[in-house]
């Protein structure tokens, strides 16, 4: 039986999450979970599992809570620092970080420290620190198994291979909700309108970050630093169906993709039972025949600036990512408001990168001042 930290609980990986545990009573075990906000959503989490401990993001969401439970069990904390508390105990085995944005960082670098398995969704983490993740996972001999549909198809396509033998990596990319459109037609673009994704069911935050193309930028660099590969061995293709989540092309000219429904189950159950699989009966099954055709198109970098804008900050390196990650969490945020536009969201990370000085080879006190310093500042400027 292996006990679950699940970071991110209430949210559409968390749920997804749950559902695998549910699925396999016998292997896991949901030890401890952390949310927001969103308390009509833990409500059902809570009463039916009641784990031991339960971190909130502040004393208000503590209080409602409590106020809205009929029995719980475990102890409830709240703020970030109690999320190493959930991270770093001696019961858990495997943490699953399924937060949204930087928030997760300092708990994944705990959770390393204390020697836990980290199943990750949580891309931000690794875009905002991954050089400092990375040699925290190396020092203490810890294994990052990827949840990202991308990276868990790159991840079960090397199968382990030597990276020597690797001649690229292939991200795919669906073009997300508004790959039809021109940039002219994003100019009146509604929230609603660019949360429709055509193939996956997901957080806001990701959603908007999908039909930007911004998502595939932070796929970019999330890959970079999970599988040690240089960005010129990366390339994204758009590939609208979402069918094949990725591919790595070997140096005999090989290729090997995975491919699969849009169901996050399927990586997240990988995650969680590596190096085994074991039978996920409510997945969904891919019928190729149905479906029939599927395309691939090269990527346009003019449509999609936001996509050029994360390969140069990654390959800058030093900040940039962390400028490029904290500008954009806010500048979605101020659009899923409707406080700017659509194409607003692009300009403001363009801004922010472009004035930034930049630091190299940060530690995490100066990665955590420019995330922050980051936000201040698109909020100045607007
Ligand atoms: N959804 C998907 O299919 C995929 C997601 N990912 C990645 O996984 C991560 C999670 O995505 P997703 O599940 O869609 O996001 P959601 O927005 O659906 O969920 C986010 C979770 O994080 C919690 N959270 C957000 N902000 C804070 C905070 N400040 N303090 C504590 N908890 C917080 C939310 O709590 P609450 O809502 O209670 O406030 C919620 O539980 C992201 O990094 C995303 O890029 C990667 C691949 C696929
Ligand atoms: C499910 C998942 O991993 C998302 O990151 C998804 O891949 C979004 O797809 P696009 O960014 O290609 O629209
Ligand atoms: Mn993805």
């Amino acid at each position: 039986m292996k006990n679950i930290t699940l970071l991110g609980a209430t949210g559409s990986i968390g749920i997804q999450t749950i559902d695998v545990i549910k699925q396999h009573p016998d292997k896991f075990k949901l030890f401890a979970i952390s949310f927001g906000e969103n308390i009509q959503r833990a409500l059902p989490i809570i009463e039916e599992f009641q784990p031991l401990w339960i971190v909130v993001k502040n004393k208000e969401a503590k209080e409602k809570l409590i106020n809205a439970a009929t029995k719980i069990d475990g102890q409830i904390l709240y703020g970030t620092d109690s999320l190493d508390t959930i991270c770093e105990h001696d019961g858990v085995d495997i943490v699953v970080n399924a937060v949204m944005g930087s928030v997760g960082l300092s708990a994944t670098l705990n959770a390393i420290r204390n020697k836990k398995q980290i199943a990750i969704a949580n891309k931000e983490t690794l875009v905002t620190a991954g050089h400092l993740v990375m040699a925290e996972a190396k020092k203490y001999n810890v294994d990052l198994l990827p949840i990202d549909s991308e990276h868990s198809a790159i991840f079960q396509a090397l199968n382990g291979e030597e990276k020597k033998q690797v001649n690229k990596i292939i991200l795919t990319a669906s073009g997300g909700s508004f790959r039809d459109k021109t940039r002219k037609e994003l100019e009146n673009v509604t929230v609603q309108d660019a949360l429709k994704h055509p193939n996956w069911s997901m957080g806001a935050k990701i959603t908007i970050d999908s039909a930007t193309m911004m998502n595939k930028g932070l796929e970019v660099i999330e890959a970079h630093w999970l599988f040690n590969i240089s960005f010129d061995q990366i390339e994204v293709v758009q590939h609208k169906e979402s069918i094949i989540h990725s591919m790595v092309e070997f140096v005999d000219s090989s290729i090997i993709a995975q491919l699969g429904t849009p169901d996050m189950r399927v990586p997240i159950q990988y995650a969680l039972t590596y190096p085994n699989r074991e039978s996920l009966p409510t997945a969904n099954k891919l019928d190729l025949v149905s479906i029939g055709k599927l395309h691939f198109q090269q990527m346009d970098y003019n449509r999609f600036p936001g996509l050029k804008l994360a390969f140069e900050a990654g390959k800058a390196g030093g900040t940039l990512p962390t400028v490029l990650n904290a500008a954009n969490e806010i500048a979605v945020d101020l659009f899923l408001n409707e406080k700017i536009s659509f194409l607003q969201i692009e300009d403001i990370v363009e801004k922010m990168l472009s004035n930034h000085q930049n630091i190299a080879n940060p530690d995490l006190e100066t990665i955590q001042s420019v995330d922050l310093e980051t936000r201040k500042k698109v909020l100045e400027v607007l």
